[in-house]
């Protein structure tokens, strides 16, 4: 066991990223009035080059214009593959107000890639005396991404949330398959002639949990393309938030509620994380470490499972 202490990811809820194309300003105010926790306004995929320098007007002025509540603004700025970037950040923390929170970097394939973004952002903040310190989150959509996922959660203090990008990740990884997550055609064991789907995404969200876990950031799931299909991007999500995931993105205003209510712990659960809590306390008056709850053991790691719950019911409470 090592002596260090895992640190803690920030305590905001995180539980919904609702995009929307820069280049679209007429849904601005529907994404503020949205029940999602995050609002990604975005300059990269979904706006097309000829509308780049646009989208960046649109979401200077949406910056100072529109009431975002309490919401968490984050702008996904260009790749450091684009001409597009660096703009996008000057641009962005030169005119933009101090409402915007969070940067998002798409395409992340090293630690370095952070840090030229983070040695650009700090020269602005300072050069123009802005008050808020603007967090990252990342986006971990290539092969070398994935490759390099422990080094790039280390790589900022500003860093607070990271996401798998299932479209990108699956081009850089040569993957034969054009949907955006969820159940792959493709993807399954025969057994007895029947098959047995599995699930493609497993290995890689699994270390970005624990990468992200590692280094105190948020893992969050990112696109489920296919907005008909809603028992999929329950399933999903499902599958997300089991392996320690917060939250995941919408690519529609009709996702927002599913993501929502997956990544909101339901009453039964955390009751039964108290009653667990209750039934640990009562243990350690008695001199025990372990005890028996509804036929099963907990210990002292169960309180600690039990905690995870009540905590993020807690703060969605907030
Ligand atoms: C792989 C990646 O990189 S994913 C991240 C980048 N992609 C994006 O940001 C795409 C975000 N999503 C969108 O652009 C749009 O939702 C689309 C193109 C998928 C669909 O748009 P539409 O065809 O307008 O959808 P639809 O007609 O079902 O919209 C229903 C209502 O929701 C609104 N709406 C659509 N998208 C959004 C959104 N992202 N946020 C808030 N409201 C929205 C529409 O304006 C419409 O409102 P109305 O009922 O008042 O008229
Ligand atoms: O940017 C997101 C993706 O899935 O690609
Ligand atoms: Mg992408």
């Amino acid at each position: 066991m090592s002596f260090r202490v895992q640190p803690a990811a920030p305590a905001r809820p995180n539980r919904c990223q609702l995009f929307g194309p820069g280049s679209r300003p007429a849904i601005f105010e529907k994404m503020a009035a949205s029940a999602a926790d995050v609002i990604n306004l975005d300059l990269e995929d979904s706006v097309a080059p000829d509308d780049k320098a646009q989208a960046r007007r649109n979401i200077i002025q949406a910056s100072h214009e529109i009431d975002w509540g309490t919401k968490y603004l984050s702008v996904r700025i260009n790749g450091l593959d684009t001409p597009y970037w660096y703009r996008d950040v000057i641009e962005l923390l030169e005119e933009g107000s101090e409402r915007i929170d969070q940067i998002m970097i798409p395409k992340v394939g090293c630690a370095a890639d952070v840090y030229a973004v983070d040695a650009l952002v700090t020269a602005i903040e300072t050069a123009k005396g802005r008050k808020k310190k603007i967090s990252f989150e990342v986006i971990i959509e290539s092969a070398a991404g994935i490759a390099h996922v422990e080094e790039i959660a280390a790589s900022s203090p500003r860093l607070q949330a990271m996401s798998l990008g299932a479209a990108d990740f699956a081009a850089s990884m040569g993957m034969q398959t054009t949907g955006i997550g969820g159940t792959q055609e493709n993807y399954y064991m025969l057994r007895e002639g029947a098959k047995y789907w599995s699930d493609p995404w497993h290995w890689a969200q699994t270390a970005i949990v624990a990468a992200c876990r590692t280094h105190g950031v948020l893992p969050v799931d990112g696109p489920f393309g296919d907005f008909s299909d809603d028992e999929g991007f329950r399933a999903q999500a499902l599958r997300s938030a089991t392996l320690g995931m917060v939250g995941k993105w919408a690519i529609h205003p009709k996702q927002v509620a599913l993501a929502n209510e997956v990544f909101t712990p339901s009453e039964a659960a955390v009751s039964e994380a108290r009653e667990i809590l209750a039934a640990m306390e009562e243990a350690k008056a008695r001199g025990e470490g372990a005890t028996v709850y509804k036929g099963r053991l907990v210990d002292i790691a169960s309180i600690k499972q039990a905690e995870v719950i009540v905590r993020q019911a807690e703060m969605i409470k907030d």
